[in-house]
């Protein structure tokens, strides 16, 4: 567990290194445990931080920010056409195309949102999230529904293919359902065959027999009336959707795992 710890630190230090500008304004700070030596790593650069704002994704990463005498302002408080320099965050799952698994911790709308107001989305994680497919070492999609819907949302999804979903509960199953920062609850469904791009190349086809591609899968659940977001981030990065004339993407530009030989292994999209 400490090489773990030591993985995500190193991480976190390479990450914010290349990515944190020393003259940052609006920062995206994300949810879990990898996330604390981020704002460990952003603490240790000296750098005047008195005019930068940094924007939690849920209770966890704003008692973060405000702990580490950082000024935390919330998504919904941001003036109007803000877009984030940078924003940091941890994964559950990702890749080889930097398409992610997220929401394990129970934030992932949040985190979403505030990753796709960013300029660049840098993903920070330890080597078990490193790859090549989604649903290898991770085994469910963790979704976000209302509460009302849940029942309504585990039938679809089973209709999609998922085996076995469940509404997420707390540690004690007696104390119910557990609540995301929204009060909502969470789903996990796993789904059998998570396909790659290069899959759908090479004649497979998604959708057919529980096999997805991830972003038709992502696509898919949240058309169902009762999902208010899905823990898969993918499609485009943030330059790309500012090229297209929006403003971030929800797939990350770079991706940062701390190996367990101390070596910080660098992922970056290539499209
Ligand atoms: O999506 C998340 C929270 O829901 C986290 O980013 C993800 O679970 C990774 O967490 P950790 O850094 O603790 O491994």
């Amino acid at each position: 567990m400490a090489d773990v710890e030591a993985a995500k630190r190193a991480a976190a230090q390479t990450a914010v290194a290349n990515h944190y500008p020393k003259d940052a304004r609006w920062v995206g700070i994300g949810s879990g445990s990898t996330i604390v030596y981020v704002v460990e790593a952003i603490k240790a650069l000296g750098v005047d931080t008195s005019a930068t704002r940094y924007v939690p994704t849920g209770y966890q990463s704003r008692q973060l920010v405000v702990g580490a005498g950082l000024t935390a302002v919330e998504f919904d408080a941001l003036p109007a056409g803000t877009v984030l320099d940078v924003a940091f965050d941890g994964a559950d799952e990702v890749d080889d195309d930097l398409n992610c698994i997220k929401g394990g911790g129970a934030c992932l709308f949040q985190e979403k949102i505030v990753a796709m107001q960013a300029k660049e989305f840098i993903c920070v994680a330890d080597s078990r999230k490193l790859q090549s497919r989604l649903l290898t070492n991770w085994k469910y999609v963790p979704i976000e529904v209302a509460p009302m819907a849940a029942y309504r949302v585990l039938n679809k999804l089973k209709e999609l293919g998922s085996v076995d979903p469940i509404i997420r509960t707390n540690l004690d199953p007696k104390e119910g359902p557990r609540k995301t920062d929204q009060d909502f609850f969470l789903i996990d469904a796993p789904f059998p065959i998570m396909l790659t791009q290069s899959d759908i190349v090479a004649g497979k086809v998604s959708g057919k027999d529980g096999a997805w591609e991830v972003n038709d899968l992502s696509k898919k659940i949240k058309e169902i009336v009762g999902v208010l977001e899905v823990g898969i981030f993918s499609g485009l990065t943030g330059p790309q959707a500012s090229a297209a004339g929006g403003i971030g993407g929800q797939r990350p530009v770079a991706a940062y795992f701390g190996m367990p030989d101390g070596s910080v292994s660098v992922r970056k999209a290539s499209s």
